[in-house]
């Protein structure tokens, strides 16, 4: 990246004793949806801190917009937040709530407020709702009224702490859809922290995995999961399946599918302890009755049926394996679902496994 907005510089940060920041470098493009994504305690809020201003490093240097912030104070930075419990007052209407987001600009005559505030409301598509009181709000609408706030002074980086996280599922999805359009809208670069795999995968540009106050891999939502880099990040991403691997010159055996050449396999990464080959279970099929196959088919036995409607996910213990794979099939109309303890025939292939050594 030539000119980022954000770069950041061997970021270190110790809490006491904790290491909580392990050397973070990082670059952030203009009007990229960005995300830190990973489990509770890898150190993606601290990192969001940092960037904001409301965390001090203990060493490294964060530049923003070419400009070192490294010691600046949060409002002294091209930043706004917006946090995970939604920081509305429930006492004040929706456009007070709203005209908080000004409270530094003494400049602004009250015409001219308004009419950001206005602008502000149906940027987040709550045109209309400015006289409400905050607190016969959703919490979708509450969320969008802290958007609104965050987003009048239209600041360089928008910073999202685990925003949707309060919401219901269906409430969730929604306003993932909204806050990608929303981004797309104003051009502004946001920063998601998340723990949610698929809200990452749905909505950046890229993704920052962490684990540890590191980051493991920093890619795009498809090469996440077709090419985790690690089996940390591919454990961490969608679900793979992992069986036993030995490899042997340029052939690997692998329990319960037999043996391939190297050459086949999609790739390989690293890992933690022994060697294993993992395959994501939607690139394996179900074979159904009498269904033929030209390509590889591996036989076992089903040891679990979970039915989603749509979908059905069967877990599979493959002859020679010792632990079951989990293959997710769409339900086709009439195709009845098996049942547990019936023999089954799995397609698969090469081409859609990863060995990590
Ligand atoms: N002010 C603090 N003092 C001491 N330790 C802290 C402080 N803030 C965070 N930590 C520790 O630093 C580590 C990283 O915290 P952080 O909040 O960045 O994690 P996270 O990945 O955002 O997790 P979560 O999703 O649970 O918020 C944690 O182990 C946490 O306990």
């Amino acid at each position: 990246m030539t000119d980022p907005l954000i770069r950041l510089r061997g970021i270190q940060k110790h809490y006491g004793d904790y290491h909580a920041l392990r050397g973070i470098d990082l670059d952030i493009g203009r009007g990229e949806f960005f995300s830190l994504l990973g489990p509770s305690g890898c150190g993606k809020t601290t990192l969001l801190r940092v960037i904001a201003g409301f965390e001090d490093v203990t060493e490294g240097t964060v530049a923003i917009g070419g400009s070192d912030m490294t010691r600046l104070s949060p409002n002294k930075r091209p930043t706004n937040m917006v946090f995970q419990s939604y920081a509305i007052f429930p006492h004040l209407s929706v456009a007070q709530n709203v005209a908080f987001g000004l409270r530094k600009r003494s400049d602004l005559n009250n015409e001219a407020r308004e009419t950001l505030v206005e602008d502000a409301l149906d940027m987040v598509g709550l045109d209309g709702y400015g006289a409400r009181a905050a607190h016969a709000l959703s919490g979708g609408q509450r969320q969008r009224v802290a958007l609104a706030r965050a987003l009048i002074l239209r600041p360089k980086v928008l910073l999202l702490d685990e925003p949707l996280s309060a919401l219901d599922k269906k409430m969730r999805e929604q306003m993932q859809v909204e806050l990608i359009r929303l981004q797309r809208h104003v051009g502004i670069t946001f920063i998601l922290v998340t723990h949610d795999q698929e809200e990452a995968l749905v909505m950046s540009d890229r993704i920052a995995v962490m684990f540890e106050g590191e980051i493991a891999q920093l890619a795009e939502a498809e090469a996440l999961y077709r090419r985790p880099i690690d089996r940390r990040v591919a454990e961490f991403i969608g679900v793979m399946n992992f069986l036993p691997a030995r490899a042997n010159g340029d052939t690997v055996e692998v329990a319960g599918l037999g043996r391939m050449a190297l050459s086949e396999l999609q790739s390989q990464a690293t890992t933690h302890g022994d060697p294993v080959a993992g395959f994501r279970p939607e690139t394996a099929t179900l074979l159904f009755d009498g269904q033929s196959h030209d390509g590889r088919v591996a036989e076992g036995a089903i040891a679990e049926v979970v039915y989603y409607g749509d979908m059905t996910y069967y877990d599979v213990t493959l002859d020679g394996a010792d632990r079951p794979v989990r293959i997710s099939m769409r339900n086709v109309f009439g195709r009845p679902v098996l049942e547990i303890g019936a023999r089954a025939r799995v397609a698969w292939s090469p081409g859609a496994v990863t060995l990590f050594r």
